[in-house]
């Protein structure tokens, strides 16, 4: 086992679906996968190993935030061999045609973590981005089931609660769809360690117009963007 995840050597499958919420990780295990086995329950953060259309495939929970997210692709890629992981999450709506339940896929995460200024000595401004064959993938996918996925630049931000809507309104009009809080972590611990990453998120909340869903509909809400995660996972 890692420090965080109590799998043994080969009990990960090698693409790996990363819901921030280890209930939703459970859900999914129990509704959409076949002989789904849990790994993992280090910390109550779920992981779970079963099949998707007859290959191997696993979802593990990454916790909220991006030091939580971190820890989870830094040992699923180092520890476990783990080649691609795509993040399932929810966000904040932050464009104006976007509405609670709508799917997006995010090409590159801004973010106002230190995380990667730290990493870069405060000199380089990297920008955390999806793989492009995963996305390329996404898209194919959620065209044939026919689920409308915008793809675009989203925000992963620190705090839940912001005291400074003025720079979410100012990132909106630099076409940045939503906001999240670990896809910018996730990407660039791919980057670093050789692996692929994506985001694919569904809208809980639409930051501008103040509209929420509620805790039950954000657990198990979310079929259309996991069997996009899912069949992109196995392409
Ligand atoms: O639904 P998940 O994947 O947890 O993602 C979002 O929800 C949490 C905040 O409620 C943060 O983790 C945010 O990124
Ligand atoms: O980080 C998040 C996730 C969902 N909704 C938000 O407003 N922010």
């Amino acid at each position: 086992m890692s420090v965080h995840i109590g799998a043994a050597p080969g009990e990960i499958a090698e693409r790996v679906l990363l819901p921030g919420d280890p209930m939703r990780a459970k859900w999914i295990a129990e509704n959409f996968l076949d002989d789904a086995r849990c790994y993992t329950e280090v910390r109550g953060m779920l992981g779970f190993t079963g099949t998707w259309q007859g290959r191997r495939v696993s979802v593990q929970g990454s916790g909220m935030g991006m030091p939580s997210a971190s820890i989870y692709t830094h040992e699923l890629i180092n520890e476990y061999g783990v080649t691609s992981v795509i993040r399932i999450g929810s966000c904040g709506a932050l464009a104006a045609d976007l509405n609670l339940g709508d799917v997006l896929a995010a090409i590159g995460s801004a973010t106002d973590s230190n995380m990667n200024r730290a990493r870069f000595d405060g000199l380089i401004d990297y920008a955390p981005v999806a793989d492009f064959g995963l996305l390329r993938t996404a898209v194919d996918v959620a065209e044939r089931r026919g689920v409308a996925m915008r793809v675009g630049p989203i925000l992963a931000a620190d705090a839940f609660y912001t005291d400074r809507p003025d720079l979410y309104d100012a990132l909106a009009q630099y076409g940045v769809l939503a906001v999240e809080m670990e896809s910018a972590a996730i990407y660039t611990t791919a980057a670093r360690y050789g692996a692929r990453a994506l985001t694919i998120l569904t809208v809980s909340d639409h930051i501008k117009r103040e509209e929420r869903m509620d805790s039950a509909r954000r657990e198990k809400g979310f079929g259309d963007m996991v069997r996009i995660g899912l069949d992109t996972a196995i392409a």
